[in-house]
């Protein structure tokens, strides 16, 4: 699990380490790390040109320290200094004593324009608002050329908790982060501009509380994806039942039923008006098209997609949130549902909701730049899971826990796939996970997903369900089609 820490978090855990070491201590092992990247990335420090945006605070300094290092290695380096009086006075020390020049921030246009990398020290996890000028013009025209773009930090210009951009941010190739990693490199607009992401060990982990949002990697997704074993029956995996599509639109009941056999195909039920399209298309669920009363039973239950949003469609979502099991609203169901919330209100079994932002902005607040805020804030009103689905998507429970999506493909934004996202993370409720994880290692291999469909070039929302058997095997390590290891 990749912990995401706030700002204050950073600061907090910091605190003890100032106090404990020689001053100056921590920032030199920041920039012992950024100067160790930025040789990497450079190959051959000697004759290489880099251009270092500096700005008043402690990420100027850092950068600063980095650009004496790559100095002495004999790179031709140059400070913007965007205040020139509150340049970080060791740092800039330490950068002349190694030969680095300065230059005012009129003057840098040229050397911006032939530089191999240019280092962004203009702001930290002090920044706040959007870049002040001449910070803005500089990384603008930084971006127009051919260097290498390498954040310190955070890329000046991200809100490090939230992501959010307002107006200019430097738009990175890499990122150096140093003790941890902030929300805002991997979520919302900041994921955008953070590129390769390189986290500095400083020495915060054992200050830093224990994370309230996460991101999943592979091995924590397949810990969460149990095999069967020899005892198991089908029953015993977790029955799901799925109600969505209709008799017009039958694929996004064919679709969620689909992605629902292939995550566990222990049994899934089909109850609804789709019933012959999802029959014909999926011999292996057991379909009827009568009422969820009428499916048999089930351990947690998936409604919504595709299914309208007449009366009867009511009538068929009041009934399973009636149910005292995990149900996952999606789609026409989230319409219904934001008209009627206190349905969901007064369930005492877990719910997970799946919006996008459309969908989100009916329960009565826009997303707003801050994703992870926006999707607390919701869950907590509801007492659900929630979904807020989009490019990085995010997961919160009730209580404030967390999970920022790591996987996925612009190309997942298609018809379809959320249909697809509802089956797999309904077959994983109905498994027992709880349902925040359920929610997001669904989240986690329908990105796996998308992006093995991907491969092949645009994808459709039926790749993604075809493919789901070849993403649960590489997020367990294992090769597509190969078998796990059968002992001596
Ligand atoms: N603590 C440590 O020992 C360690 C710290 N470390 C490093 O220090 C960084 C934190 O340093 P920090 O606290 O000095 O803040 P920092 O991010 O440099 O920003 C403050 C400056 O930015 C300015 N500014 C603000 N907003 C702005 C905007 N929109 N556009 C333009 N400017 C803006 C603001 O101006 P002011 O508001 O004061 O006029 C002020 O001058 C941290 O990210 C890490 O890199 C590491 O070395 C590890 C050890
Ligand atoms: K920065």
């Amino acid at each position: 699990m990749i912990g995401l820490h706030t700002v204050a978090e950073v600061r907090a855990a910091e605190a003890p380490l100032l106090a404990a070491l020689p001053e100056g201590a921590l920032m030199q092992r920041a920039a012992t790390g950024l100067a160790t990247v930025c040789l990497r990335l450079l190959g051959q420090a000697y004759g290489s040109r880099v251009v270092l945006l500096v700005g008043a605070g402690g990420n100027g300094g850092d950068a600063l320290h980095a650009g004496a290092r790559l100095a002495s290695r004999g790179a031709r380096v140059t400070a913007v200094l965007l205040d020139p009086e509150r340049a970080h006075p060791a740092g800039l020390a330490a950068f002349r004593r190694a030969g680095g020049r300065t230059l005012a921030p009129e003057a840098a246009g040229p050397a911006l324009d032939r530089a191999d990398l240019v280092l962004d020290g203009i702001v930290g996890i002090g920044g706040s608002g959007s870049l002040r000028a001449p910070a803005a013009a500089l990384v603008q025209r930084a971006a127009a050329g051919p260097a290498l773009m390498v954040a310190v930090d955070v890329p000046s210009g991200v809100d490090a908790d939230t992501g959010a951009v307002e107006g200019a941010a430097f738009p990175a190739t890499q990122t150096v982060t140093f003790g941890a990693v902030k929300p805002g490199l991997v979520v919302g607009a900041g994921r955008g501009y953070t590129g390769e992401l390189h986290l500095v060990d400083i020495g915060l982990a054992e200050h830093l509380p224990a994370a309230s949002t996460s991101q999943l990697t592979d091995a924590d997704a397949a810990a969460r994806l149990p095999l069967p074993d020899a005892d198991d029956d089908k029953y015993s995996q977790g029955v799901v039942g799925v109600v969505a599509g209709s008799a017009i639109y039958p694929g996004a009941g064919v679709l969620c039923t689909g992605a629902a056999l292939r995550t566990r195909p222990g049994l899934v039920r089909y109850a609804g008006t789709a019933a012959d399209g999802v029959r014909s298309a999926w011999p292996e669920a057991i379909v009827t098209d009568g009422r969820p009363g009428d499916a048999g039973r089930v351990q947690a239950w998936v409604v919504g997609p595709g299914m309208g949003t007449d009366d009867d469609a009511r009538s068929v979502l009041a009934e399973v949130l009636a149910t005292d099991l995990p149900v996952l609203v999606d789609a026409d169901a989230l319409t219904m549902l934001a008209r009627e919330p206190q349905l969901v209100r007064r369930r005492a079994a877990p719910t997970v909701l799946t919006p996008h932002e459309r969908e989100f902005a009916r329960f009565g607040s826009e997303v707003g730049a801050d994703r992870l805020g926006a999707a607390r804030a919701l869950a907590a009103d509801l007492g659900a899971v929630v979904l807020l689905k989009g490019e990085a998507t995010v997961v919160a429970d009730p209580a404030g826990t967390a999970f920022v999506n790591g996987t996925g493909t612009p190309w997942l934004a298609t018809a379809g796939t959320g249909d697809v996202l509802s089956g797999i993370a309904g077959a994983l409720l109905a498994g027992g996970l709880p349902a925040g994880e359920a929610a997001a290692v669904a989240a986690h291999v329908h990105g796996r997903a998308g992006q093995a469909a991907a491969a092949a070039g645009p994808l459709l929302a039926g790749d993604l369900v075809r493919h789901l058997p070849e993403a649960i095997s590489r997020v367990r390590g294992q090769r597509p089609g190969g078998l796990p290891d059968s002992g001596p």
